[in-house]
């Protein structure tokens, strides 16, 4: 299935027939984060089931609203709740979004999400700066640019060395530091896999030895799109669990537990995404 330019331009040309607001960033708010959207001022916000061409999200501790307004000077557009492979969704639906947001004229995507943490300095409760990203499905064709390319939005072959501005990110740590939580945080490699099953022991210990340091179920199809057209991002982890290594530990992980870290943490997040928008100069 494919999706045509046009009915990405017609959900863009509805969003702005609704609202005088041009975003310039577009923030995807992971589980249990989207309190970030209710900071924005002067708020225009939207149910997805009342935006054409929007898919439905399904997941517990994600609202389904996209949510225009002002945050520091900027004009911003926020998904509360986003749409995850696993939740049988195409590809093409999960990454909807970022294409309508770069019609919109928006030009920097900050993705957040909740991700359990195989590096062993990262403890539940910290939050990684995304440096990079190893996109499974991806590697094995599970990929939102499959089919013909779309040459309005990009190259046939985009390159995705890089992705995650460096810039940005050295930005993020200073504000950290001067947030003085730069103790929570560090930067590390991100991965995707389909989910919606954690991982086995053995899945864990394999990403583990590939060098990943953070295992998650989002954010790389919206990566690979966003940077496809042109798109500035920034990506951060919040650590929810630490992912079962070893056949001894008898800990498990579960949803609730999730959800429970990103309401500690969220205040947090908000304050080191508002500050990174309120420096940027657009
Ligand atoms: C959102 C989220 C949280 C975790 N924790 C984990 O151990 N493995 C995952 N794949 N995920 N994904």
């Amino acid at each position: 299935d494919q999706i045509s330019h046009d009915e990405y331009q017609k959900t863009a040309d509805w969003l702005m027939s609704q609202t005088k607001h041009r975003p310039q960033v577009a923030i995807i708010c992971g589980s249990g984060l989207g309190m970030l959207a209710d900071t924005l001022k002067c708020q225009d916000s939207f149910a997805y089931s009342d935006i054409p061409g929007f898919p439905q999200s399904t997941v517990q501790g994600h609202a389904g609203r996209l949510v225009f307004g002002e945050l520091k000077g900027k004009t911003c557009v926020c998904m509360q709740g986003r749409f995850h492979m696993y939740e049988g969704h195409s590809l093409l639906k999960t990454t909807f979004p970022v294409r309508v947001f770069k019609l919109l004229g928006v030009e920097t995507l900050i993705v957040t999400n909740a991700a359990g943490s195989l590096a062993d300095g990262l403890q539940p409760g910290d939050i990684m700066i995304i440096k990079d990203h190893v996109n499974f499905p991806g590697l094995v064709g599970l990929n939102p640019l499959c089919g013909p390319n779309d040459d309005k939005f990009g190259p046939r072959f985009p390159a995705m060395s890089g992705c995650y501005d460096k810039n940005l990110r050295c930005q993020a740590m200073e504000i950290a530091k001067q947030l003085g939580v730069a103790g929570l945080m560090q930067e590390g490699v991100y991965a995707m896999v389909g989910g919606p099953n954690f991982e086995t022991i053995a899945e864990a210990r394999l990403l583990h030895r590939l060098g990943v340091d953070a295992v998650g179920m989002s954010t790389a199809p919206e990566v690979v799109v966003a940077t496809h057209c042109g798109l500035r991002v920034f990506g951060l982890s919040l650590i929810t669990n630490k992912v079962v290594k070893s056949y001894e530990d008898s800990d498990s992980v579960n949803h609730e537990g999730v959800l429970e870290v990103g309401r500690l943490r969220s205040h947090t997040v908000q304050q080191l995404v508002t500050e990174l928008i309120s420096r940027m100069e657009i």
